[in-house]
């Protein structure tokens, strides 16, 4: 008898392009939300987004509650969840980078309320996905959370970040190509269930992030454009999977330890990327396909190396050899790569 199910949950509005912003209060309307908005925002993406929300929501009525939140702890997620209870708030919106988003989707879950996602960074591919990422003590997360009603990217917004964020968005997508190889070694040697759909789109995302790099330029908002799509593709892939595997294998591993050992130093996507060029690497060897990696990180402005990371060599040794603990997910690092092995794969990828 044929028992299997799943639940594929994805945005309903998308709504991507110059200035839509100002349309966050209809594609809210459109989805019939109703009560009062609890806007969940870090300080700049408040002054660029933030407070454009709340004037548009408060000119219509709804007298909007904001709270600022920095990091992704479960400590940010429960103060979320305190506002939203203190404010009687209908539903959340979250403004910012993958920090605030991962929050506010982990708050909307617990709370039972819906939420709007309206990234001001094209850094992650976290604004469409149904899954929340934070680090605790020894390990990282990845829980199910509430994955966005509608979706919000402003492409004018996208393009007057910081232009590492872009950069480290299209790292995020590339690293794409890893994490899919890291699916299908788990499925062969673990028997992990793996989606054909699932790992398909994640990576053809990447391909298509790559051919499309020459129009990836600093000061060109079809940039911001290509990229998100990009973001979203990935986003669908691990709402398919119902798991962030198809865009997180050894490469993130690697991210994670990072954030432990040295948080704030680099961003997750410029990290992943490097981490990528390794584990590729370690997947295909000398002769395989690292090059391209590496290349087409460069190609769009991406660290390959340790001091582009602005990270000390022997902290990736320690990284890269201590990753595969970080979570139960198999991947190419097996039970773990020895030092001298990768010393080995950091010199000759040239990350250090
Ligand atoms: N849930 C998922 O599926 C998923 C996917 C990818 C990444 N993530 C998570 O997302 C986080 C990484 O996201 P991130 O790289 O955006 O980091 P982040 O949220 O820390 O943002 C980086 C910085 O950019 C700033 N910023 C955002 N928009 C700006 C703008 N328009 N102008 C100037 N500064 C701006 C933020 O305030 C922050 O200081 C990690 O915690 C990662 O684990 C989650
Ligand atoms: O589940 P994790 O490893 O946090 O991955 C989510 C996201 O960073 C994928 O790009
Ligand atoms: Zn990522």
């Amino acid at each position: 008898m044929f028992e299997k199910s799943t639940w594929i949950r994805l945005p309903r509005n998308v709504v991507v392009g110059h200035g839509v912003l100002d349309e966050t209060v209809d594609a809210v309307a459109e989805l019939h939300l109703t009560g009062r908005p609890l806007v969940v925002t870090s300080p700049t993406p408040r002054e660029v987004a933030g407070t454009r929300v709340v004037e548009g929501f408060a000119a219509e009525g709804t007298d909007p509650e904001t709270v600022l939140v920095e990091e992704a702890s479960f400590e940010a997620v429960q103060r979320v969840i305190r506002e939203a209870d203190a404010a009687e708030a209908g539903f959340l919106v979250g403004v910012g980078g993958g920090k605030v988003i991962d929050i506010t989707k982990m708050a909307a879950d617990e709370l039972g309320l819906g939420f709007v996602s309206v990234p001001t960074a094209a850094s992650h591919d976290g604004i469409v996905s149904g899954r929340g990422s934070v680090p605790d003590g020894n390990t990282r997360h990845s829980v199910a959370a509430e994955p966005p009603l509608a979706v919000v990217a402003d492409t004018e917004i996208l393009a007057d970040a910081p232009w590492r964020l872009t950069t480290a968005g299209c790292a995020d997508i590339i690293s794409n190509y890893t994490a899919v190889k890291d699916w299908e070694l788990a499925k062969r040697l673990k028997n992990v269930e793996y989606s054909e759909y699932a790992g398909a789109l994640s990576r053809m995302t990447a391909e298509m992030l790559v051919e499309n790099s020459d129009s990836i330029k600093k000061n060109l908002e079809e940039s911001a454009w290509i990229v998100v799509k990009a973001l979203v593709s990935s986003g669908v892939a691990m709402s398919i999977a119902g798991s962030s595997r198809p865009a997180s294998g050894a490469e993130h591993l690697f991210s994670h330890q990072l954030d432990r050992l040295v948080p704030g130093t680099a961003l997750h996507g410029h990290q992943v990327g490097v981490g990528s060029i390794m584990t590729e690497y370690l997947h295909s060897g000398a002769k395989g396909e690292w090059r391209s990696v590496r290349n087409a990180l460069a190609s769009i402005g991406a660290p390959t190396t340790a001091e582009e990371l602005g990270i000390e060599d022997e902290t990736i040794i320690q990284a890269l050899t201590t990753a595969h603990e970080i979570r139960d997910r198999y991947t190419i690092l097996g039970d773990g790569v020895n030092e001298p092995a990768a010393r080995e794969v950091a010199r000759a990828t040239g990350v250090i």
